[in-house]
């Protein structure tokens, strides 16, 4: 998952390397000045657990290492309960291995600063997530805010014992639109900083997202050719990508 530090990535750039690696180093960008955000791919993986907590504490965190890994292995397994209930409910089980090993799993831990005002001011600009499910945990400190499909903006209330589950673009392709994948942002205010998490079951590189054949009918006709995950974020980070921003896949792969 490439979040919105990197605008313009395209394959092959140095910017697009970075991304490629298993630790993702810090992410800050001028223009999203309240935002931070530090992620690791496969972070249900000890090792990456380990590498990632090595970048925050170079002498090492082995407490911080063990929560990193166990949060995301439990909450990876809620991300496969959450997709395992979806296939099932389309009467599709014969995809659900396919489905699910075609993801990975990232961590993000995301910091917003207060701006210092009481007038809201952008922590993330609003988007919708490219992957394909996400699981998202906020600290105390409210601020994202979901839109519904009529347009209108509901706040997300803090909870500290619940989880908001997402989808994105590509469960939206994978299930031929039957799952709408909400535009979302975050909005800060006052002086505290808030805290968040996402985990994020991502695409492989490599692998086709395609319909199932089930989801496809003259009531559902296909809406997306099969695209690459990474492919597709090469393309919305160009100019046309961002400038569509929640109609990038339809315009990338839209049939
Ligand atoms: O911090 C949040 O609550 C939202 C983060 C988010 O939308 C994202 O990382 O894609
Ligand atoms: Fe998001």
């Amino acid at each position: 998952m490439i979040d919105f530090s990197t605008p313009g990535l395209k394959p092959g750039t140095p910017e697009w390397t970075s991304v490629k690696t298993q630790v993702q180093s810090l992410r800050t960008n001028p223009k999203v000045p309240l935002y931070e955000s530090f992620g690791v791919d496969e972070a249900p993986t000890p090792e990456k657990a380990k590498a990632f907590t090595d970048q925050l504490w170079p002498q090492g965190n082995e407490n911080f290492s063990k929560i990193v890994q166990s949060y995301s292995e439990q909450l990876s397994e809620l991300d496969q309960t959450i997709r395992r209930m979806i296939v099932e409910s389309y009467g599709i089980e014969k995809y659900l291995e396919e489905h699910l090993d075609s993801t990975y799993y990232l961590l993000r831990v995301m910091k917003y600063k207060g701006p210092q005002t009481d007038s809201k001011k952008p922590g993330l600009p609003g988007h919708t997530d490219k992957n394909m499910l996400t699981i998202l945990y906020q600290d105390q400190i409210e601020g994202l805010g979901v839109q519904t499909k009529d347009g209108e903006w509901i706040d997300v209330k803090p909870s500290q014992d619940s989880f908001v589950a997402m989808v994105g673009d590509s469960l939206h392709a994978w299930t031929n639109g039957r799952l709408h994948p909400p535009y979302h942002r975050v909005l800060m205010r006052g002086n505290k900083s808030r805290y968040s998490a996402g985990l994020f079951s991502v695409p492989r590189e490599g692998y086709m997202i395609k319909a199932p054949e089930e989801l496809v009918d003259e009531e559902h006709p296909l809406l997306f050719k099969p695209f690459d995950h990474v492919e597709f974020l090469g393309f919305y980070y160009t100019e046309a990508g961002l400038k569509a921003q929640a109609k990038a896949l339809k315009l990338f792969c839209g049939v």
